[in-house]
């Protein structure tokens, strides 16, 4: 089953299409307890009026120690594939993935990086510009966990404060269990909090929780988007809804058309 509204390409796959807002993986460390669109955001995908949101690619940067299993997360979610086999990431890779999210169509540019110290340098030049970090660890290792601070601020440093939304995650799920796995949670939740983060469980090899989590970073980072594609409409007049039915109208002065700037000329 295919999505039919495609002004961009092929259509998206069927678990790629977000009708209505994914749901956190824990209310104890989340980044909003809501449960439904903004409801600008919502009026804003019925008219269509999403400005250049739809057209966006978000950057999206995992960061972590070595072996805790970014690759093989990005691979599950892009691939759906598991590899048991190691194989180190040399410096950075990326790849696409494509969304339709309340009918707009939307990407995220995933950046996967290296954990090796070597390596560490190159991986770095490419942390400008995210618009959500996630910061992974291994549960069956704490020390993984305790170095997520560090790697979130190496990030931090290349970007503006408070512009990114950040997420830890908890690989290897399917290696914990029970009061293990509960002590793990609690200990990673906590940090969480301190880092003003979301925190996730995942496991790449069975699959549990990565395409609802990644739904979860798609739709927030598509929110902010519109969100700040409305704020920025350019100098027409522009309409945006409250979401209750009405419609607010924001009068701008109209510019003389001998005094417009190439390229808003006509429409
Ligand atoms: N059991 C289990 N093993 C996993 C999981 N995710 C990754 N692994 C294994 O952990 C090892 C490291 O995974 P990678 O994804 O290559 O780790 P990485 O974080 O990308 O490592 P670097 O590229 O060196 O930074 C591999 O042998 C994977 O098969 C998981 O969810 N469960
Ligand atoms: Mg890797």
């Amino acid at each position: 089953m295919r999505s039919s509204w495609t002004p961009l390409g092929p259509p998206v796959s069927q678990d790629r299409i977000i009708t209505s807002f994914p749901k956190w993986y824990t209310p104890d460390a989340c980044l909003q307890l809501k449960e439904h669109f903004h409801s600008r955001v919502s009026t804003a995908c019925q008219h269509r009026n999403t400005g250049t949101a739809g057209l966006r690619l978000s950057k999206v940067v995992v960061v972590g120690d070595l072996y805790v299993g970014k690759t093989s997360l990005i691979h599950r979610l892009c691939k759906n594939v598991f590899d048991r086999d190691y194989k180190a990431t040399i410096g950075v890779d990326f790849e696409i993935e494509r969304f339709e999210i309340a009918g707009i169509p939307y990407s995220l540019q995933i950046w996967d990086t290296a954990g090796q110290e070597k390596f560490k340098c190159i991986a770095s030049a490419y942390y400008r510009g995210a618009q959500v970090i996630i910061t992974a660890f291994d549960l069956t290792d704490v020390q993984t966990l305790e170095h997520t601070r560090q790697w979130l601020e190496d990030v931090l440093r290349e970007n503006e404060a408070g512009s990114c939304f950040i997420f830890l995650v908890g690989t290897k799920k399917d290696l914990l269990s029970g009061a293990a796995c509960e002590q793990a949670e609690a200990e990673a939740v906590h940090l969480a909090n301190e880092m003003q983060a979301e925190y996730w469980s995942v496991s790449a090899k069975t699959g549990e929780n990565v395409k609802a989590f990644f739904s979860r970073v798609a739709a927030l980072a598509f929110e902010q988007s519109v969100l700040q594609d409305l704020e920025k409409r350019p100098s027409t007049q522009s309409q945006v809804g409250d979401g209750d039915g009405d419609l607010i109208r924001i009068e701008v002065p109209k510019i003389p058309e001998n005094k417009r700037p190439p390229g808003l000329g006509c429409c």
